[in-house]
């Protein structure tokens, strides 16, 4: 089953109003915020990635949603299987790292075993307080679509991983991406909608549109692409159609009114598009049209 039909399905079940439909980044009880993604090798890192790294990643992907709701993280609980020790060890290392990192303590989880031979998975639920905890259902027509951090390095540094040459820099934003805590809580009293890039510029910002009940556009132009980036990727625009597709970004997106422009460009965000009435993402390429690519970022799914 394709990722979005059966969390369709789940969302009969999901009725309670912390749930936000299972349209948002994260649950929000109250102030409380909580969040739980995985990691799958093979899906989400490459088995020959250090555990360190993939421990680092497990926790950062979470704290990313917290950041997305503008929290402050309170703690993780980890759910882990084990297999062989020297990895178990490693991954124990770079958990430790990330958790000091961030300044976040754990607080529990649950340790299993699997048949030998099954890929690696693990899961984090992360928990984090917030006082305004943006919706992507929130956004309004006349709102700009603002973007603060990179877009399109971790999808390079997935190539650089699977052995395309290429810098340090753009292989760490893939396998260390780095969740924007403070940035998202400075982002938050302004923002009617805020997400996370997990999935890829182009499919999370239709998401907050298609949660807003809205369309919208996105200037691909205007999505900053770095030097680092442009030189080993190019600029042109398959190259940033790419980038605006291939997910792993771990950046904000965010809907906000015209007055907050100026705090949000002081934040070092960039406006990158714009909310209308309406439904569905339209691009534009310096000023020009342009047709949506077919896959607008990362789906899970099964063909089965
Ligand atoms: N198996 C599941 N059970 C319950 N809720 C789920 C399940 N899978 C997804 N959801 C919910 O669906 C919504 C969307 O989840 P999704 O994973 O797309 O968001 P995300 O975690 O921000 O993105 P990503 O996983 O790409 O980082 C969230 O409310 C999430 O809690
Ligand atoms: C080995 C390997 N191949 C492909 C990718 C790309 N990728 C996998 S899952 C995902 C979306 C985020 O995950 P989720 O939606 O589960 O939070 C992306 C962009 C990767 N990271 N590693
Ligand atoms: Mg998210
Ligand atoms: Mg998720
Ligand atoms: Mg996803």
């Amino acid at each position: 089953m394709a990722e979005a039909d059966f969390i369709t399905r789940l969302r009969r079940l999901a009725t309670h109003p912390a749930a936000r439909g299972l349209a948002d980044d994260a649950a929000v009880l109250g102030d409380l915020v909580l969040t739980h993604d995985m990691l799958v090798e093979g899906v989400h890192y490459l088995p020959d990635d250090p555990a360190e790294d993939v421990a680092w990643k497990l926790v950062a992907v979470n704290l990313s949603d917290l950041a997305a709701k503008g929290a402050v993280p309170l703690g993780v609980l980890l759910g882990y299987p084990l297999g062989e020790a020297g990895w178990d060890a490693r991954f124990v290392d770079g958990l430790e790292r990330a958790l000091a990192r961030f300044e976040v303590p754990l607080l529990g989880g649950d340790t299993v075993s699997m048949p030998r031979g099954a890929p690696r998975m693990m899961g984090l639920t992360a928990l984090g307080r917030s006082d305004i905890a943006p919706d992507r259902r929130g956004a309004r027509a006349g709102d700009d679509l603002w973007l603060a951090g990179a877009i399109g390095e971790a999808g390079a540094g997935l190539a650089i991983a699977r052995g395309v040459p290429g810098p340090a820099a753009l292989l760490a934003a893939y396998r260390r991406p780095q969740p924007l805590l403070a940035l998202g809580r400075a982002l938050a009293p302004h923002a009617h909608a805020m997400a996370d890039v997990s999935d890829g510029l182009l499919i999370d910002s239709a998401r907050i549109a298609a949660a807003s009940g809205l369309a919208v556009t996105i200037a691909l132009d205007a999505v900053p692409c770095s030097p680092a980036l442009a030189a080993f990727a190019g600029a042109d625009r398959d190259s940033r159609l790419r980038a605006a597709t291939a997910g792993d970004d771990y950046a904000l997106i965010l809907a906000a009114a015209e007055a907050s422009a100026p705090a949000l460009a002081a934040l070092g965000a960039v406006r990158i598009g714009r909310f209308a009435a309406g439904e569905g993402l339209a691009l534009r390429w310096r000023g020009a049209a342009l047709a949506p690519p077919d896959r607008l970022g990362w789906e899970h799914g099964s063909a089965l």
